[in-house]
């Protein structure tokens, strides 16, 4: 079984700016799929790159299981954490294959094995691109490009995948595709998924536990249920928080201005 994932009161700056005042998660368990919300600027992606090792920590430590991650060199420390960040960038002349393959041989070097084609191929299968497998990346569109960048975290999974705002540029319907890929590569594979969206509703409907962020700190750690409808999600956002129940029985928000 793959280890959890725990940060202690780490501080991250930019500069002198602290922007992750000892900002601690209790254990992520293997499977998990958790969402982490927060206003704009809260810290989100920095928290991301973080854990992912892209961004000093000044205090406190992150560990998996026993494994001291804030002490590894950071090529170690990339196989055992996938960033997929929140922009998506390439002016490579490369097929959506080829890239997937150069992600899947990154820090390996050689010649792709059978076994590393079959990875590839897992990978386009699982986000739904095969048929775009020819098709040369620069020109996809935003959505199919960032169903390219979660591709290539899964061309070799890894314990901890964390993933900054990975539906902002998809229809509805890709976002449920997306969000129930990240389900099955918690389930299947016992990675702990994380990642960083703006849509309470769709935290709601995909999260087993959320992480909310609030300038720097984190303000509420818990079920989708109970912290979406806190008087502290309101309050960090700065909005009243209607909510309900769909039809299908899923937790509906509504946020308004609380002057409207
Ligand atoms: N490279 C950088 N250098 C200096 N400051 C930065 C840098 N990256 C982010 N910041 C600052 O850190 C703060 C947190 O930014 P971050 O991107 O982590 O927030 P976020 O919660 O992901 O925001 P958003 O939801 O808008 O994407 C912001 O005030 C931002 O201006």
């Amino acid at each position: 079984m793959n280890p959890s994932l725990t940060v202690e009161t780490i501080s991250v700056a930019y500069g002198p700016r602290r922007i992750l005042d000892d900002v601690s998660i209790a254990p992520c368990a293997p499977g998990a799929s958790i969402a982490l919300i927060g206003p704009n600027a809260a810290g989100k992606s920095t928290l991301l790159k973080a854990i992912a090792g892209l961004v000093p920590v000044q205090r406190g430590s992150i560990r998996l299981g026993d494994t001291r991650l804030t002490a590894m060199k950071s090529e170690a420390r990339a196989r055992l954490v996938r960033f997929v960040p929140q922009a998506y960038a390439t002016s490579a002349r490369l097929t959506v294959f080829e890239i997937l393959l150069v992600a899947r041989m990154c820090g390996v070097g050689g010649r792709p094995t059978r076994e590393d084609l079959a990875a590839v191929g897992k990978a386009l299968a699982r986000c739904a691109l095969e048929h775009l497998s020819d098709r040369c990346v620069a020109e996809l569109s935003g959505g199919q490009q960032q169903l390219v960048a979660l591709a290539q975290a899964l061309t070799r999974p890894a314990p901890v995948l964390l993933l900054d705002e990975p539906t902002s540029a998809l229809d509805i319907r890709n976002q449920l595709e997306a969000f129930a890929i990240l389900k099955r590569v918690a389930a299947e594979d016992g990675a702990i998924v994380i990642a960083a969206v703006h849509d309470l509703n769709l935290a709601a409907r995909h999260a087993d536990r959320v992480l909310l962020l609030g300038a720097g700190r984190l303000i509420a750690d818990g079920p989708p249920d109970a912290l979406l409808v806190s008087d502290a999600c309101a309050q960090v956002y700065g909005v009243g928080l209607a909510s309900g129940r769909t039809s299908r029985g899923s937790l509906a928000l509504e946020a308004y201005l609380p002057t409207a």
